[in-house]
């Protein structure tokens, strides 16, 4: 029986009211009288997904029949955002659908509303992840993206009379249509149990593990779609699933508990995300989670992907593993154990294998933020995989002797078993070992990783460091979220900037342009009234037109410094305040703050208390006659920063040199025209290159002035001596002025400035504030902003995830496009 290929419905309204009322009918079982919103929005996405199927088949199809080398992108995380409006924009599909649920008397407006984002990150690494492989599908690289199906995403945060309350993050309660459950794809994991040597009958002696109990990992499938290319890719996340599931013998002799707690055991690993996004918390849970997905995904690759009759040595051929940052690196000793162990190849060979099949990219600066697992919890979990690095890491530092001879330091600093304070297996040092190329994620980092991080790898590597500078995908940050932006750069440079955005340079003449210029200034405006309704809905807050909307959203860390941001608004309270300074005489401003901290981090969460009791005293204040106001809306995620990015005036982007390791919020600011308020680290550096000068407000020390001044001894007390301003705002915050005069609230921050102060708020105070000033006179010439903020735009094409998938590309992957 030939079967027809498998055609996408009509594209046309009759086309989609059909399959819409058919899914409602026939996949929801409601009829469209009796529907909730949540069953229309369900029958909306299968509706979109049946428009996407055809080419998702034909392009599985096609490429296992071209057999090319994929990308498998490796990672604990993916923010990915509300699904249906990017794929209503692959498809092409939004007007049509928005015309034919208007004939069934739906509003698309009200279905988009209800989707809940699935919150499987903590912040820039998982919304990286998500970037990357929309442009590696509109770009139609073979990827596929590999990671874990959380039960309860990030966490929700809600505010209790200002701080920080984390609620269960539900997302799948009300069903999950955008994911394709392939239970007969399932992978049986192991864990546990010991090894054991043994003869195999080519007389080689040989170890194999005995693992003590083992999991399902159940993929789901998710769309990647490209944009207007007609091309899927997919995204597979792995669900725990108990083996067997219920002990009838347990069961039977009475004990319940028992009988279930394997299985709740099992499908604990993929239950929750962790949400720090700093400091590894080192639990067995989370090495479960690391070592659950990369061991489902590389047998699937090999089984699924890959298939049979491929001999071994033509992997690297085949495949990259790009690992995002350290979270999945038991991915090396996994695979070195398939080939040993199940392959049976000797171990030169798989080492010689495994080494072209991964790649690194290490996403931070922070010390405490490097992975290590200690020898203990890892030979207890993974023992055959702990023999394999002891191995990786002997050969290892044989060959750094061979090239430095006997430097006991040289080896103590380079092995990847740490000895201090307790051995253990420094991740970052496997991966940078193991991997044919390892990257950072902007020049600056990825020049501070080989002088200050990995220097004696720099060395013993030559070539092996390069730089990919991060970046974002325009679909979701300019076309989707900022639609008026979008139709005003597509009337100036017609619409192949969504996939080629270096054309935005065309701008650069429209920023000479007043009328260009006004129509600008009419967007912003109208992203300004909008986000005051989206605000007024969700937490009751407003946003005047006439304020500047100066954001700062991003995760609650003391190396991004939202403090040196609480000292500016208080600074600009006090002055009003004390009447030394006319509230007429202050530029009126918004400051809206985003920020999760993690639960365990204490500073964090009495930082996000401070911002929350300074907002209400400075918004309630008369004296301030509202030029100054303060807003933060909870639970900070992709939709809100949809939302928020397109009405920003100021980008907030002000960590101390040498600790953000890019930073990609910075690009999305930009390319929305709002300018940037910043420090020389990570991107900034690149976004201030390319923008000029004249178009960002510079402040603070470099890396290597931050570098002298910790070496000089660095006494934040000084500071406050001297500086008359910084000593009042934060006398007034040691006051209790923000707490009811109880000064024993925000007392542990007054004094973790005064005599603390590892990130240097005080030492860079002086100049922000004169940053600030800067801006309030620039803000104040209306029209010379809106040039400044075209020509941000124009000038910073070069910030699209898409090119930075060409430089992967291009220097790690060698994956071209497979048209
Ligand atoms: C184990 C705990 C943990 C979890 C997440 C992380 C991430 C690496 C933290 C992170 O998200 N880093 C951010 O990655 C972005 C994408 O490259 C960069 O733009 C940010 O500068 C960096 O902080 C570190 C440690």
């Amino acid at each position: 029986l030939a079967l027809a290929p498998v055609t996408a419905p009509p594209a046309s309204v009759d086309g989609f009211v059909r399959e819409f009322l058919h899914n409602l009918n026939f996949e929801l079982g409601v009829s469209l009288s009796a529907s909730s919103v949540n069953d229309r929005y369900l029958a909306l996405a299968q509706t979109v997904r049946d428009y996407l199927m055809a080419r998702w088949l034909d392009d599985q199809r096609r490429l296992s029949e071209i057999k090319p080398k994929t990308v498998c992108y490796l990672s604990a995380e993916y923010l990915l955002g509300r699904q249906l409006d990017n794929n209503l924009l692959a498809a092409r599909l939004t007007d049509v659908a928005t015309e034919a649920l208007a004939a069934c008397g739906v509003s698309l407006e009200e279905l988009r509303e209800i989707e809940v984002e699935p919150g499987l990150g903590n912040g820039g690494l998982g919304r990286l992840a998500a970037c990357f492989i929309d442009s590696l599908a509109t770009m139609s690289v073979p990827s596929i993206g590999y990671g874990i199906r959380y039960e309860y995403g990030i966490f929700r945060q809600t505010f209790v009379d200002g701080q920080q309350v984390e609620q269960p993050d539900s997302w799948l309660r009300l069903g999950s249509p955008w994911e394709f459950p392939h239970p007969e794809a399932a992978q049986t994991i192991s864990f546990g149990g010991h090894t054991e040597k043994y003869v195999d009958d080519d007389g080689v002696e040989r170890s194999r593990w005995i693992p003590g109990w083992n999991v399902l990992a159940v993929p789901y499938n998710y769309m990647v779609p490209g944009y207007h290319n007609g091309r899927v890719n997919t995204l597979r996340l792995w669900r725990a699933v108990a083996t067997s599931s219920f002990d009838l013998r347990v069961f039977n002799s009475g004990d319940y508990e028992e009988a279930v707690r394997a299985q709740t055991y099992a499908e604990n690993i993929s239950k929750v995300l962790y949400p720090e996004d700093s400091t590894p918390q080192g639990k067995e849970l989370r090495l479960q989670q690391q070592y659950f997905f990369v061991a489902a995904s590389i047998s699937d690759f090999l089984e699924n992907v890959l298939g049979d009759g491929v001999e071994l040595e033509k992997l690297p051929s085949r495949v990259i593993f790009q690992l995002n940052d350290t979270h999945p690196v038991i991915a090396v000793p996994e695979l070195m154990r398939v080939l040993l162990d199940e392959r049976r190849l000797d171990w030169d060979d798989a080492w010689a294998i495994t080494q072209q099949c991964f790649a690194y990219t290490c996403h931070t600066l922070l010390p405490e933020a490097l992975e290590v697992w200690s020898v203990d919890l890892l030979g207890r979990l993974l023992p055959r995989h702990l023999e394999i690095i002891y191995r990786i890491n002997e050969e290892f530092l044989e060959a750094v002797r061979e090239r430095f001879g006997d430097d006991e330091m040289r080896i103590r600093n380079m092995s990847i078993i740490g000895e201090h304070p307790y051995r253990s297996v420094r991740m970052a040092y496997l991966a940078t070992v193991a991997g044919a190329k390892v990257n950072g994620v902007a020049e600056l980092h990825s020049q501070l990783l080989r002088d200050k991080v990995l220097p004696d790898f720099d060395e013993f590597y030559p070539g092996k460091f390069t730089n990919v500078t991060n970046g974002v995908t325009p679909r979701r940050f300019i076309r989707l979220a900022n639609p008026d932006l979008a139709s005003l750069i597509t009337e100036a440079l017609g619409a192949g900037w969504t996939i080629d955005l270096e054309r935005l340079r065309g701008l650069e003449a429209y920023a000479e342009d007043p009328e260009f210029r006004a129509k600008f200034a009419a967007v912003k405006a109208s992203n300004k009234r909008r986000l005051s309704d989206v605000l007024h809905v969700r937490d009751g807050f407003d946003v005047s037109e006439d304020h500047m909307l100066d954001v700062m959203v991003k995760r609650l860390h003391e190396y991004k410094r939202q403090m040196l941001k609480v000292l500016h608004i208080v600074t600009e309270y006090e002055g009003i305040a004390s009447g030394r300074v006319a509230a007429s005489a202050v530029q009126p401003r918004t400051f809206v703050f985003g920020a999760k901290a993690a639960p365990g981090y204490i500073m964090a969460k009495r930082i996000i208390h401070l911002i929350n009791a300074v907002g209400k005293v400075v918004n309630e204040d008369p004296r301030v006659e509202g030029r100054l106001k303060v807003l933060f809306p909870p639970n900070y995620n992709v939709t809100l920063a949809e939302r928020l990015i397109p009405a920003a005036d100021l980008s907030e982007q002000i960590s101390l040199a040498g600790k953000e390791a890019s930073g990609t919020g910075n690009m999305k600011f930009a390319l929305n025209g709002a300018l940037t308020v910043g420090t020389d680290d990570g991107a900034n550096v690149e976004i201030r290159q390319l923008v000029g000068d004249d178009n960002f407000f510079l402040f603070g020390m470099t890396e290597p002035e931050v570098e002298a001044l910790w070496a000089k001894g660095y006494r934040p007390a000084d500071f406050y001596q001297q500086d008359d301003d910084l000593r009042r705002a934060i006398d007034l915050i040691a006051s209790g002025a923000f707490s009811d005069g109880d000064r024993s609230v925000f007392e542990p921050i007054v004094s973790n400035l005064l005599y603390d102060d590892r990130f240097m708020v005080l030492a860079d105070y002086s100049s922000y504030i004169a940053a600030q000033a800067q801006v309030d006179a620039a803000y104040a010439d209306q029209d010379a902003w809106t040039r400044s903020a075209i020509l941000n735009i124009a000038r910073c094409g070069f910030f699209s995830s898409d090119r930075s998938m060409r430089d992967y590309i291009d220097r790690i992957w060698h994956t071209p496009p497979v048209l």
